[in-house]
């Protein structure tokens, strides 16, 4: 069966590339491309089965919940999202209105990134230290990325969960922010810098010994797979699944 797939964002650096590899995936039919200024409704989604949806963190909660009321399931990268948007978005799904309706909401496609977030938590536990560093093209309109908020809060639900101290830091005079951001207790930076695409390493260190994570998207090709993914699985499952793990038993 031909699943039939909306793009809304279609005309940015990932909604493009979404479209075409759509337009490139066995079983996918792209139906419509939607972009600013375009209304979501069930004659502009042109018959869709599902929506994925690029857009920015400013609007893509909006758009869920107009994709929801017009009878798709979304699987959506764009970031911005947090625990009380998420809430937002299972209540609307609980709805008479929406039964049958999913939606999954992954910070980030890219299998080394989504099993690096998932080495980081297992590790995390074991070293007295660890800090998140985040590298990105200059023109994302966000920091810290949210594959860096989602893989500080892994490592520190793991922390937590094993009862293990906050990184130790003796910073006393921080005038200009240089420590970073911090997400539950875990410090995490953010580069922007022309040439790169998408990258994060994750430091961790004890007395004497340091365990470096990185990932690398050079190529925007790296989170069609993940995306083509969820396209295909979106329809099988129930309400919201945060993240691509539950899709490949991570
Ligand atoms: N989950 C993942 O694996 C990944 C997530 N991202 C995230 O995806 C989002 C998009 O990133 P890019 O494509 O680089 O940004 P972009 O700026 O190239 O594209 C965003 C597009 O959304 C459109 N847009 C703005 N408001 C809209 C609205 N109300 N309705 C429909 N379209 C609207 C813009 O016109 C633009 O074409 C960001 O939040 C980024 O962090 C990016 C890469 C991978
Ligand atoms: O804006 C981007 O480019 C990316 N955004 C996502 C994020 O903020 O985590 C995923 C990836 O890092 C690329």
């Amino acid at each position: 069966m031909t699943i039939r797939v909306a793009v809304t964002g279609a005309a940015g650096r990932m909604g493009s590339t979404v479209c075409q590899a759509v337009q490139e995936a066995d079983g996918l039919e792209l139906v419509a491309r939607l972009d600013a200024g375009d209304t979501i409704s069930t004659e502009t989604l042109g018959g869709a089965d599902v929506a994925v949806d690029f857009t920015v963190p400013t609007v893509t909660e909006a758009n869920v919940h107009a994709l929801i009321d017009a009878g798709v399931d979304v699987v959506v990268g764009t970031t911005g999202w947090n625990e009380e948007s998420y809430g937002r978005v299972r209540e609307h799904l609980a709805r008479p209105e929406a039964a049958g309706r999913s939606v999954l909401i992954a910070p980030n496609f890219a299998l080394s990134a989504v099993l690096s977030m998932r080495f980081a938590a297992l590790a995390a536990p074991y070293f007295e230290s660890v800090e998140v560093i985040e590298l990105h093209h200059p023109n994302k309109v966000d920091a810290p990325s949210g594959t860096a908020v989602a893989t500080a809060q892994g490592i520190a639900a793991a922390r937590a969960a094993a009862g293990v101290a906050p990184s130790p830091d003796a910073t006393e005079s921080d005038p200009l922010g240089a420590r970073g951001g911090v997400v539950d207790g875990v410090h995490v930076h953010a580069v922007r810098l022309r040439g790169l695409t998408a990258h994060e390493e994750v430091v961790l260190g004890n007395p004497g010994e340091q365990l470096t994570l990185r990932t690398d998207s050079f190529d925007r090709s790296s989170f069609m797979p993940g995306v083509v993914l969820a396209v295909r699985e979106i329809g099988s499952r129930e309400g919201l699944t945060i993240g691509l793990g539950p899709l490949i038993n991570l």
